[in-house]
């Protein structure tokens, strides 16, 4: 479909204004049905499929993107059902994803404030199973010269670099591009509940409010990207008469 500028026209009704562009959060975008067959799949996955981070596992699919290019592998077919739904809305420019990452929290588990960087296409589509989380976002650290003031390191802490938040319900999909993916960072706090305060962006598309304390459960997030730069390893033997 039509992508005009970083704007993904097929989103258009779930732009949420008043961040930086651009953010879409789909409500209900699986049904509780795929959602537990998707869950299933994550959970029948072998165990060395797993890494073990600190705070967070995870599962890669699709391959390991590198700079000099990713050794690409099939995605399996739970996951490129939703890779080619998910790329048919325009997310990644008339291409399709390639690449996904599940990871799992349980409650008072996160994800350090970081960018996603350089080897993925810049939008990154989210796809939550099982509980909700408060996705945070934050400041870069000023790359500018300082002199060594109070003031200004106080600005460089983690809570003040802190602009605003995101619900991402279960069974939702959330889409960040342009400068939500380039300038800013983004985290989940190591918590077991959510207060909702008024710096949730996309409150009035979540079955939350304000003033809501929401707890955690596990849950498992599907990342689903792009990665442009695929080494053909495969193409001498695939040519074979
Ligand atoms: O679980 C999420 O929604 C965020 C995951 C994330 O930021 C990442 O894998 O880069
Ligand atoms: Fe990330």
């Amino acid at each position: 479909m039509e992508e005009s500028g970083s704007r993904i026209s097929a989103l258009e009704a779930f732009y949420i204004g008043q961040m930086p562009p651009a953010v879409y959060y789909v409500p209900g975008f699986i049904t509780s049905a795929e959602e537990d067959f998707l869950l299933q799949q994550v959970y029948k996955a072998p165990k060395p499929k797993w890494t073990q981070l600190s705070g967070r596992r995870l599962q890669n699919w699709g391959g390991l993107p590198h700079p000099r290019g990713m050794v690409a592998e099939k995605l399996p077919n739970w996951l490129q059902k939703y890779a080619e739904r998910i790329s048919s809305l325009g997310a990644f420019e008339g291409n399709v994803a390639n690449h996904v990452l599940v990871n799992e929290y349980r409650p008072g588990e996160g994800i350090m404030p970081h960018e996603d960087g350089p080897l993925y296409f810049p939008t990154v589509t989210t796809i939550s199973l099982g509980s909700h989380t408060l996705l945070d976002f934050y400041h870069p650290v000023s790359r500018g010269q300082h002199t060594a003031d109070e003031q200004v390191t106080t600005c460089q802490m983690e809570q003040d670099r802190h602009f605003l938040s995101l619900l991402v319900e279960p069974r939702s999909l959330l889409v960040l591009s342009g400068d939500m993916y380039s300038c800013y960072l983004h985290g989940i706090r190591p918590a077991t509940s959510d207060f909702i305060k008024e710096n949730v962006a996309n409150i009035a598309s979540c079955d939350s409010h304000y003033g809501d304390t929401l707890a955690r459960g596990t849950r498992v997030s599907l990342t689903i990207r792009y990665v442009p730069k695929v080494l053909r390893t495969t193409i001498a033997l695939g040519r074979r008469k």
